[in-house]
Formats: structure tokens, C-alpha cells, sequence
């Protein structure tokens, strides 16, 4: 199948509910295709901006381009968007092939063309023997895949993707996501995806954008917003955080407890730094920081500790190592901290 590539770009879009500001001077860049996630919590704003890209909802004030048409004021069926939801909303009383089928003949179709294109898009999710059953006879990553296959037999120019693996298991859900990024591979796709799940986000997206309260709060590689977030806020969306207060100094964050971290980051208004817990190791011994363990939890292949230290509570993430026995609860330790690729926050 063929698909034309086409990039979105978005301008200073504003949309509100009456009088609840929903999203706010949202602007960005979609490459085509590109697999870009919008991430955020719940209440974000994160479905708003994608029904409004597909054009359901309140018309927004600003821009939408899809290549280089302006979208926002065109009805849904004219954008050329596909869009796959967190229900599948498959008809129950038709068969796989008519659910497939069904777009298709919306948009008129001429019969003898409309049945090799459900043919080739059954094909592409794999589930071109299934095509005679109904959707209740179909597991729940099957009725995913035909809710995919009814979007791309109307080849659209942009895939959009609202939640679609909430309602699977969290084995189904692995295996889905991978399926996803290798259709969406294979086919090209400009896709925007919506989640809440970071680990989501992060395995599929070539980019993503984090929003909170309606706005973007930062948009690159799920890497440099792990590595490098703008605030506390995408520090602690996008993984487990300390965040300890302090001033730079010039080459130090000084904590408040008088900690002097060496970092590579350099702000003279840093009024904050995130430590990754991985980035933290703990012996019984030696230089560092004193704490005391107030917590543990055995996560497999890792342990976390929650560690009282005179900059507060910090959590320590340290491998499993099969026989090795953990520190215990209230056992005195050492933490040493590689704090140089630490990030540095104003907020
Ligand atoms: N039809 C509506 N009328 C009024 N307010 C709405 C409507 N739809 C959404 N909202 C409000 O807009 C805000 C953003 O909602 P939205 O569904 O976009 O968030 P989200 O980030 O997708 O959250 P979730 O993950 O829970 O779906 C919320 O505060 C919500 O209550």
C-alpha cells in the first residue's frame, strides 16, 4: 500500500470549553513520517489536541498544516487523518472484512476496488484469515488490528493513535506496541500517538511532547527529556527523580544541606538538580553522604532503597545481583553520587 508523507505543523493553537482553557499556544513540528507521541496526565489536554488535529470537538483558534494545507476550519472527513481509538469502535453485526470495507464505501468507493484495498490492509496487520469472523470472535490485540486495518485501507495521511493499547493486558500491551512501531515503520506513516504511560512513549516515539495544563512543557527524544527535562515536572513524568534544591556555584550544585555536587551543567539561576537513582550507588563504606535505609523494594532485577539523607528522602536504584544480600531497613549506608551529566533546574 501506498501512503503520501506529509508533516503537521501546528501554530499557536488555543481551544477552550466554555470558559476552561483546555490548550495553550500550543506550537510544533511533526516530520514526516515521523512517530511522535503526546505524553502527559490525565486532564492534559493530550486527546484534545489529537481530536482537534482530526477535527472533532470545538474548532480551535491558530493553525493546523498537514503538508501545507490549513486544516482547522475543514470537516473531518476532509483532512485525510485516520484515527484509531482506545474503544477499536468496530461495528459488532458485520464481519471483519465489512468493518474494513466500511470507510471505504463511505467515501464511495467503487466496488471492484474496494475489495483488494481491505485485502491489502488485512494483510498488512496480518489477519487476512480472520477476515470472515466477527469482532466478538476476536481476541482483544485482533480487534486492535482491524480497527488499524479499517484506518489505513483509507490511506490517510496521518495516523492518529488515542490510547489504542488501554484496554489490552500488559503482555499484549508489549507485543502491541512493537507491532505498532513496525507497521508504522513499514508503512511510513506520519503517526501521532496519545499516552499516559511514559515507558509507552519512550519505547515507540522517535519524539514526543510532554504536556501539563493544556501547554507543551517540552518536546524532543525520549533520551534528552530523560536526560535533559526543562522542570520538575518532566523530570518526574519521564522517571523516577530526586530533586534536591541548592544554588551553582560555578562549578558546583551546592545542596542545602551543603553537598558539593560536581556538574558539567553550567546555570548561574539553577536553583535545582535532578539525580537519576541509577545514578547513585550505596556501600556500607567509604566517602559520600551518610543516609539511613528506610525502605526497600525488590523489583527483580533491581532493588530500590529509599534513603533518609540530610538533603531528604532519596531513592537509590541498585542491580540485583542473584544471592547477594540487600541492605536492611534501618541499616546506616554511603552514598556516593555521580552527580557531572546531572541536569540543572531553574524551576
Ligand atoms: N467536552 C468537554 N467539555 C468540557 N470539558 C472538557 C471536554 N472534554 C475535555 N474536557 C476537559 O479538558 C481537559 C483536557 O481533557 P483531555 O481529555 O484532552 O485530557 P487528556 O490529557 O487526554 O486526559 P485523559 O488521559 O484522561 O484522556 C480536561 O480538564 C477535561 O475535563
Amino acid at each position: 500500500m501506498t501512503q503520501t508523507k506529509a508533516g503537521i505543523r501546528i501554530e499557536n493553537l488555543h481551544l477552550s470549553f466554555g470558559e476552561t482553557k483546555v490548550l495553550e499556544g500550543i506550537d510544533m513540528v511533526i516530520e514526516p513520517g515521523e512517530f511522535f507521541a503526546f505524553l502527559g496526565p490525565s486532564g492534559s489536554g493530550k486527546s484534545t489536541l489529537l481530536r482537534a488535529i482530526a477535527g472533532f470537538g470545538p474548532t480551535p483558534r491558530g493553525r493546523i498544516l498537514i503538508g501545507d494545507r490549513d486544516i482547522v476550519n475543514l470537516p473531518p472527513w476532509k483532512r485525510n487523518v485516520g484515527m484509531v481509538f482506545q474503544s477499536y469502535a468496530l461495528w459488532p453485526h458485520m464481519s471483519v472484512r465489512r468493518n474494513v470495507a466500511f470507510g471505504l464505501e463511505e467515501r464511495r468507493m467503487p466496488t471492484s476496488k474496494i475489495a483488494p484495498k481491505v485485502e491489502a490492509a488485512l494483510e498488512t496487520v496480518g489477519l487476512l484469515h480472520l477476515a470472515d469472523r466477527m469482532p466478538g470472535q476476536l481476541s482483544g490485540g485482533q480487534q486492535q488490528r482491524v480497527a488499524l486495518a479499517r484506518t489505513i485501507a483509507i490511506e490517510p495521511q496521518v495516523l492518529l493513535l488515542d490510547e489504542p493499547l488501554s484496554n489490552l493486558d500488559a503482555a499484549l500491551r508489549v507485543q502491541m506496541r512493537r507491532e505498532l512501531l513496525a507497521l508504522q515503520r513499514k508503512l511510513g506513516l506520519t503517526t501521532i500517538f496519545v499516552t499516559h504511560d511514559q515507558e509507552e512513549a519512550n519505547t515507540t516515539s522517535d519524539r514526543m511532547a510532554v504536556l501539563d495544563m493544556g501547554v507543551i512543557q517540552q518536546i524532543g527524544t525520549p533520551q534528552q527529556l530523560y536526560d535533559h527535562p526543562v522542570n520538575s515536572f518532566v523530570a518526574g513524568f519521564l522517571g523516577t527523580a530526586n530533586v534536591l534544591d541548592g544554588a551553582f556555584d560555578g562549578a558546583h550544585f551546592v545542596t542545602k544541606a551543603g553537598q558539593r555536587l560536581p556538574v558539567t551543567a553550567r546555570s548561574d539561576k539553577a536553583t535545582r538538580i535532578v539525580l537519576r537513582p541509577q545514578n547513585i550507588r550505596i556501600a556500607s563504606s567509604g566517602d559520600g553522604v551518610s543516609g539511613t535505609v528506610r525502605h526497600r523494594e525488590f523489583l527483580g532485577s533491581q532493588i530500590r532503597y529509599l534513603i533518609d539523607t540530610p538533603d531528604g528522602q532519596m531513592i537509590v536504584d541498585t542491580l540485583h545481583a542473584t544471592g547477594q544480600p540487600p541492605y536492611g531497613e534501618g541499616a546506616t549506608v554511603v552514598l556516593s553520587i555521580d552527580s557531572q551529566s546531572a541536569a540543572l533546574l531553574e524551576d
